[in-house]
């Protein structure tokens, strides 16, 4: 097996919610795919789904995510935790009356991950601190997973702080900032260059790409403009000996 097509897998994380996790988490998966790589995302928890006409709830990210993927997963394992309120998983969770916790979130996700394929995401919920339980966060699940992580930094006023706030407690939960996104949320974001050059400048981590706003959402036209981690390791330049 090459180390291109060696299993890689990542937990997406994002400066807020509505940053582009799903967008970027999609992108990243139509590149695999014209890789010809095997590929699918994870969305363990899912709240302020929507409604079926028979009542069923509907996970948005999900049913986004497996438009993209290589590999169909059913929809158990994609999006095994659906809940209605669109808040804060711990508030959505109590409001149908049931209590989240990592270790079981853990197991669903574990479940899913256990489907070959050579790229895997599992997308989180919000940022990086979103409480699933009084005392646990979806950060935890990532922790529990042992995964290397990729930070989704939505373009906008307010960016600096939550991306560095969220590289500096990734690295201090302990898990390794794999490369964050730029995702270029509004078409007249002033001063996009200078926040991306000062990320540049703080961020340990590499940058994958610049994603530009995308008026149709229509992210194939965009898979030139991220990177898999492992691409770049394969781009940098040869050593001497
Ligand atoms: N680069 C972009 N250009 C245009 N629209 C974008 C871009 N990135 C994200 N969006 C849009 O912004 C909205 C929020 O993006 P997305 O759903 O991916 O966020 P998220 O971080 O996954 O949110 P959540 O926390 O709910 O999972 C969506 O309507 C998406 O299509
Ligand atoms: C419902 C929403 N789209 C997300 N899935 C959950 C966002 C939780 C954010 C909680 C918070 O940071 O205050
Ligand atoms: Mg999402």
């Amino acid at each position: 097996m090459s180390i291109a097509t060696a299993r890689q897998a990542y937990f997406v994380t994002g400066t807020d919610t509505d940053v582009g996790k799903t967008f970027v988490s999609s992108l990243l998966l139509a590149r695999a795919r014209t890789q010809g790589l095997d590929c699918f995302a994870i969305k363990p928890i899912s709240a302020g789904c929507s409604r079926d006409e028979a009542g069923g709830l509907i996970s948005e990210d999900a049913r986004c995510l497996q438009q993209y993927a290589s590999v169909n997963l059913i929809e158990e394992l994609v999006a095994p935790i659906k809940l209605p309120a669109a808040t804060s998983p711990h508030i959505a969770a109590a409001q149908v009356g049931e209590r989240l916790q990592a270790s079981r979130v853990v197991g669903h996700i574990r479940a899913g991950m256990s489907t070959r394929a050579s790229r895997i995401l599992v997308e989180g919920a919000g940022g990086w601190r979103v409480p699933i339980n009084v005392q646990e966060c979806i950060s935890d699940v990532a922790k529990q997973l042992h995964l290397p992580v990729i930070l989704v930094v939505g373009i906008r006023l307010g960016c600096l702080n939550h991306a560095l706030l969220t590289a500096e407690l990734i690295m201090r939960d302990g898990l390794p900032l794999a490369g964050w996104v730029a995702n270029c949320l509004h078409a007249d974001e002033p001063f996009v260059a200078e926040q991306i050059e000062t990320l540049e400048k703080k961020l340990s981590a590499p940058c994958l790409g610049v994603i530009p706003h995308q008026a149709d959402s229509n992210v194939t036209a965009l898979i030139d403009c991220i990177r898999w981690p492992s691409e770049l390791v394969h781009s940098l330049p040869a050593t001497k000996s």
